[in-house]
């Protein structure tokens, strides 16, 4: 009996009784096979000696060449404009490598025209050719353009073999790019060639497309894997063209934030996610996410929200962001907000005191706010303490029973989960971070995961019961994610019969959440005390802690990585720069990124996001200025400036061998060895083909 790996199995196994069990390990599927029932199974896609031995040179070929870039950000929080900046741009990579080919050969003025040329090549093609007035100059436009691009892409794939070129080629240039690409050097006479290729493709008025062509070839692969470290989802305008953006190619994985956790808990049918996805989208004046976006109607909820809430009591519920201005329209859109917010607020403590109710192993009494209201006084108790209410109209809640809805509230929580069960490309997206995704990715010896993992101030791992266990550490990760994906494959079952979804609200705002991390969640009194004192969240002592080596190295030791090797990669928390906070952490062990992709959060971070690259020379951390718009990156050619920092040098140059792909390849070649025996010993014979 032999385990082989998943990757070159799959495509031969055709029938599933030959698999005595599937194991897991590091998140890689492992079949444990008869041996020789395997290798029959293998001949079939490697059915000579020469099949067998070509790919056994093509597999030891990748595993010498440098080991592959990786790019880690996090809370990208809806910038669009920004992340597909930063992934056109490469985190400034492109313009790097711009410069280590041209330096000396283009001016400074020529090298950022190629580079915006590269990351919005139809705009910056047809704003230039705009501007250019006869043909010649035109055509000696588009024949500089080409060959250069084409000497940049050239450089940039050089580093992968053939076979990934050419699967990353657009179908439609494919043939052209590839010629233009690996051109033969050796027969000079070829030069006429290639030029003739060029001058055709001009002639026949294709030089935009294939610029652009080029173009895209460079920024998919000056990226070549993308860890995406949590909240894509909340606060900024356009969460859904990131996505759509990320499921077009670029090898990826996801670790979820709290975020996206609360879209997919919402996703799920739980009424208390999907009432938090709501508040926070009016609070941040982007409800056109849910209404346009996914096709959501919240119609039942303006409706609600117009009869029962009057006109003077809305003012803590007026979006965050709210620009000023005078317009009617936009005002009267406020206003209609503002009351939106407050009737989802209402029934989002309702729901979410209904959870914690049900659930004293949660310990969220303190959230327990409703019952504390003194409706005579306008107040509300909170640990002891009496504070006055911002506002103190509550129409909906019955002090004899708070947290039960009315029965319109209970209609509108109904419609509004119907639309959230039924958006098509809700669940696209959904899917999309389920299938991309998890709680935490173990993957070249590095640790990532979007906030912590829960300790106690002892330093000791912070315990959960979960359906009546115990669980800490690495197995309360595990735990939480069987939840979260359990919880969505149940999703038809209902908010009420679905035994996961607590716990994917939990994930939320619970203490002993590995997203959240702090003490609790101080909605309410955001909302309705002025006493900045109560707004205060307690974080998790991993926060203060995580400077300290020894925590890390137990973190990557629970989760069976080496801890001389690995690092921590960390989102959640921004990073405040301009306050003197470094993101390097334990002397680099542990690394914090987020940057502040999200403008509600640059004036505290000072940046607009980092992105950690690890490459063959090692761990390097880029940190991005504010971007303008895309205008001013068009016309101006304005790039984000970006300022980089080694966190670690390899001595000698990483190589795929020796990373996670590496492993897994040397097992293939191992398998494909096993093959190649039983070829040449007469167990089985090849394929003759006729
Ligand atoms: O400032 P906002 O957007 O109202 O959000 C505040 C809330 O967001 C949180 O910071 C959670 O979101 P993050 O993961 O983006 O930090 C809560 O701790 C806090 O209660
Ligand atoms: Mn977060």
């Amino acid at each position: 009996m032999t385990i082989f790996c998943f990757g070159l199995l799959i495509s031969s196994l055709k029938s599933y009784d030959r698999v005595i069990r599937t194991e897991y390990e590091n998140g890689v599927g492992l079949v444990v096979v008869d041996k020789d029932k395997y290798l029959k199974l293998l001949s079939k896609q490697y059915s000579t000696i020469a099949d067998t031995v070509t790919e056994i040179i093509n597999l030891e070929a990748i595993m010498n060449l440098p080991k592959a870039t990786e790019h880690f950000i996090s809370d990208l929080h809806g910038e669009y404009d920004a992340v597909q900046h930063v992934l056109r741009n490469g985190s400034g990579n492109i313009k790097e490598k711009i410069r280590e080919i041209f330096q000396g050969r283009l001016s400074t003025r020529e090298m950022n025209q190629l580079a915006t040329i590269v990351y919005y090549p139809e705009e910056k093609v047809d704003l230039i050719v705009s501007e250019l007035t006869s043909r010649e100059e035109i055509e000696e436009f588009y024949t500089l353009t080409v060959t250069r691009i084409t000497e940049l892409c050239a450089f940039v794939v050089s580093k992968y073999t053939r076979s990934k070129v050419r699967k990353a080629l657009p179908p439609d240039y494919a043939y052209i790019i590839e010629e233009l690409l690996f051109k033969d050097t050796i027969m000079s006479n070829k030069e006429h060639y290639y030029d003739k290729i060029i001058n055709t493709v001009i002639s026949l008025n294709r030089g935009k497309q294939l610029i652009a062509a080029f173009a895209h070839v460079i920024q998919r692969l000056v990226v070549d894997h993308i860890h995406v470290v949590g909240d894509i989802y909340d606060r900024g305008p356009y969460p859904d063209k990131i996505i759509d953006t990320l499921m077009d190619g670029h090898e990826l994985d996801i670790q979820w934030g709290n975020h996206d956790v609360l879209w997919m808990g919402a996703a799920s049918g739980s009424a208390a996610c999907m009432a938090n996805v709501i508040r926070i989208s009016a609070r941040y004046d982007n409800l056109e996410i849910i209404e346009d976006a996914y096709g959501i109607s919240l119609r039942p909820l303006m409706t609600f929200s117009e009869m029962v809430y009057p006109e003077d009591r809305y003012e803590p519920f007026l979006p965050k962001v709210n620009p000023d201005s005078d317009d009617e329209i936009y005002q009267e859109e406020i206003r209609q907000i503002a009351k939106m917010n407050q009737a989802i607020s209402i029934i989002q403590f309702k729901l979410e005191g209904a959870i914690i109710k049900r659930h004293p192993e949660f310990e969220m009494e303190a959230s327990l706010l409703l019952d504390k209201i003194n409706h005579d006084e306008g107040t509300v108790t909170i640990d002891g303490k009496v504070y006055p209410l911002r506002c103190d109209y509550f129409p909906t809640i019955d002090p004899n029973d708070p947290y039960a809805l009315t029965e319109e509230e209970k209609l509108v929580v109904n419609r509004l989960m119907e639309g959230f069960l039924n958006s098509e490309r809700l669940h696209k997206h959904v899917q999309f971070l389920y299938s991309k995704g998890s709680l935490y990715l173990k993957y070249n010896d590095n640790l990532l995961f979007h906030g912590c993992v829960p300790i106690n101030d002892d330093l000791t791992f912070m315990e959960m019961t979960i359906h009546n266990k115990k669980y800490k550490g690495k197995a309360l990760l595990d735990e939480y994610e069987d939840i979260l994906r359990k919880g969505y494959l149940n999703r038809e079952a209902g908010s009420d019969n679905n035994r996961y979804l607590d716990y994917v609200w939990y994930q939320w705002e619970g203490k002993a959440s590995s997203l959240f991390g702090k003490d609790k969640m101080t909605t309410f009194e955001r909302l309705y005390v002025e006493d900045k004192a109560t707004h205060f969240e307690h974080k998790n002592a991993y926060y203060k802690q995580r400077h300290n080596i020894e925590l890390c190295n137990m973190i990557l030791t629970e989760f069976g990585l080496d801890s001389c090797k690995g690092h921590i990669i960390n989102g959640h928390t921004p990073v405040k720069e301009n306050r003197g906070e470094n993101p390097l952490k334990a002397n680099g062990k542990l690394i914090v990124i987020d940057g502040g992709f999200s403008k509600a959060y640059q004036a505290t971070t000072g940046l607009a996001g980092y992105t950690l690259l690890y490459n063959s020379f090692g761990m390097q951390l880029v940190s991005h200025q504010p971007f303008t718009s895309v205008k001013d990156a068009l016309v101006n050619e304005s790039d984000i400036v970006s300022t980089r920092r080694i966190v670690d040098k390899e001595l000698e140059r990483k190589t795929v061998r020796e990373t996670d792909v590496g492993q897994r390849l040397t097992e293939q070649v191992n398998d494909l060895q096993a093959l190649l025996a039983a070829y040449y010993d007469g167990r089985l014979v090849e394929k003759v083909s006729k």
